[in-house]
């Protein structure tokens, strides 16, 4: 053994140690040819990193859309499909006309019972300012009092038009049954398109809830005419005579559609049961005329609004071919946003590179439909502190879109109060901008006090039916998610 070497020196040192009568020719040499092996090796590392890094910038980037049940995730899924998938869009687009039918038809229905109640006699009491109601009352029944104001007066025209539309039950039937509808199967769970748009109270306790209906499957009911293979000819061919049906039936209806909608006596009897129509169904009443007609089209807009529940988690693969990510491929995640359907969520967040989180700002005086004690912005602040204080989403890139900007603007004008439902409002003014500015902040500190880590707060305000405003903040969001999945790649 050596001078000075320890006993208990470790055999591998001692093997790679140089010879203690080492000459300084041999010496010089040895410490070339390690320096050598050591720059090749850091090279193998690099090149390897590299590699690595590379294989991570290529994967696709992985996006969840979360937010409350309609917050606007699936339209904001609609705004990426009509930017980067422009054929699937194209293809789809007829597939769209029973589901806008559908939309158009239940709010018709809809108003037909809430007729034939107030006919039979009047339906359970009417809810008087639903809206107006205390975050503490809840599902209280108090929360419900007569209204207070002259009988409606309704009319011969008005049974002679219940009786005309009665075909459209068939119709709904119909249409349900092709798009494969399930009307949710927990009472608790679903609510009415109509009776509960965005912007609206939703319906009272006891009172009868249509179901809202959803679709098991994204794609499934989006069947283009000519990807059916030639032996379906003939189910095809009668499926083409069902949609000839169906237009013909309600393009015989339009006047009458159009004359309960517009009468004056219905519209009050809305107004007094609290049913705001500014959403979807409202849409395309408000647009009749160009619906109901034997050979109608959808256009794009019809097809951003036209609205079908998201049940449990559907993923969708766009290829972007420009814009800031051209080149890359993502998978966007569509979630259901009501509370049973969030479990689901979890399983995502494992290796999820951003989130665009949807807190519709119109609902301030708006209660869950699922869970009628619940305030729907409270709901959101308490999913945001969730999203945000999760270890395994730390190094996610998240967004926030304060949606519905629209909505919130008209329900301001209409004269609603927010200080009336948000009491730490105060006596700020009760115009949108300071409203967004409030909310905006109450994001931002829930954001600061409850990340994990230091994150930026990054937020936009949308109302995402506007394709091309969304457009443009789609751009700013891509280029940052794009941004920071390259800056971890690099990291790795
Ligand atoms: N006016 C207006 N309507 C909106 C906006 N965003 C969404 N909507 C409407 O709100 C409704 C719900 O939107 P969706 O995108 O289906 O909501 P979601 O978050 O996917 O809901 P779930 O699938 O139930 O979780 C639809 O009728 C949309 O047309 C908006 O910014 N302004
Ligand atoms: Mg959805």
């Amino acid at each position: 053994m050596g001078v000075g070497r320890a006993v208990d020196e470790d055999p591998l040192s001692r093997l790679l140690a140089p010879p203690p009568n080492e000459t300084p020719e041999e010496r010089e040499t040895r410490l070339r040819l390690e320096a050598e092996a050591r720059l090749r090796s850091e090279r193998i590392d690099d090149q390897l990193r590299a590699e690595k890094a590379a294989l991570k910038k290529n994967r696709p980037v992985k996006v969840l859309l979360l937010g409350q049940s309609e917050s606007g995730k699936s339209t904001t899924l609609k705004n990426f499909q009509l930017a980067y998938c422009q054929d699937q869009w194209e293809a789809e687009r007829a597939s769209w006309r029973m589901v806008i039918q559908l939309n158009l038809i239940r709010g018709i229905n809809h108003i037909l019972d809430l007729l034939a109640e107030e006919i039979a006699g009047g339906p359970a009491p009417a809810l008087a300012g639903d809206s107006d109601v205390s975050d503490e009352e809840g599902m209280s029944p108090s929360a419900y009092t007569p209204r207070t104001g002259s009988m409606l007066h309704f009319t011969g025209k008005h049974r002679l038009l219940k009786l005309r539309l009665a075909p459209l039950r068939t119709v709904q039937r119909d249409l349900e049954m092709r798009i494969g509808i399930q009307a949710g199967a927990n009472p608790s769970e679903v609510h009415d398109v109509l009776s509960s748009p965005p912007g609206s109270p939703v319906m009272g306790a006891g009172r009868r809830q249509q179901q809202e209906f959803f679709v098991r499957s994204a794609t499934s009911w989006k069947q283009p005419a000519h990807a059916r293979s030639p032996s379906e000819g003939k189910g095809a061919r009668y499926q083409d005579a069902q949609v000839r049906e169906t237009a013909d039936i309600i393009a015989g209806c339009a006047e009458d559609m159009k004359a309960i909608w517009e009468d004056p006596t219905v519209r009050e009897m809305l107004v007094r049961k609290g049913i705001r129509m500014e959403a979807t169904p409202g849409f395309f009443l408000n647009d009749i005329d160009r619906i109901a007609v034997r050979d109608y089209q959808p256009t794009d807009d019809d097809v951003v609004r036209a609205r079908l529940r998201t049940l449990g988690v559907q993923e969708y693969r766009i290829k972007f071919n420009k814009g800031p990510a051209t080149g890359s491929e993502w998978y966007i995640y569509d979630v259901g946003g009501s509370r049973t359907q969030r479990i689901a969520w979890y399983p995502y967040f494992d290796d999820c590179d951003a989130i665009i989180f949807l807190a519709p700002v119109s609902c301030f005086d708006e209660r869950l439909a699922e869970d009628r004690r619940i305030n729907r912005l409270e709901d959101s602040y308490m999913l945001w502190k969730a999203v945000v204080s999760s270890k395994l989403l730390a190094k996610t890139s998240i967004i926030l879109f304060l949606n519905k900007r629209d909505l919130l603007e008209q329900k301001l004008r209409s004269g609603v109060r927010i200080r009336d439902h948000v009491h730490s409002y105060g006596d700020r003014p009760n115009e949108v901008e300071h409203a967004l500015k409030y909310f905006q902040q109450h994001f931002r500190d829930i954001l600061r006090k409850h990340s994990p880590e230091p994150r930026p707060f990054r937020s936009h305000i949308t109302s995402v039916v506007d394709t091309k405003a969304t457009a443009v903040t789609l751009s700013v969001v891509e280029e940052g998610i794009l941004r920071d999945h390259l800056q971890r790649a690099d990291l790795l």
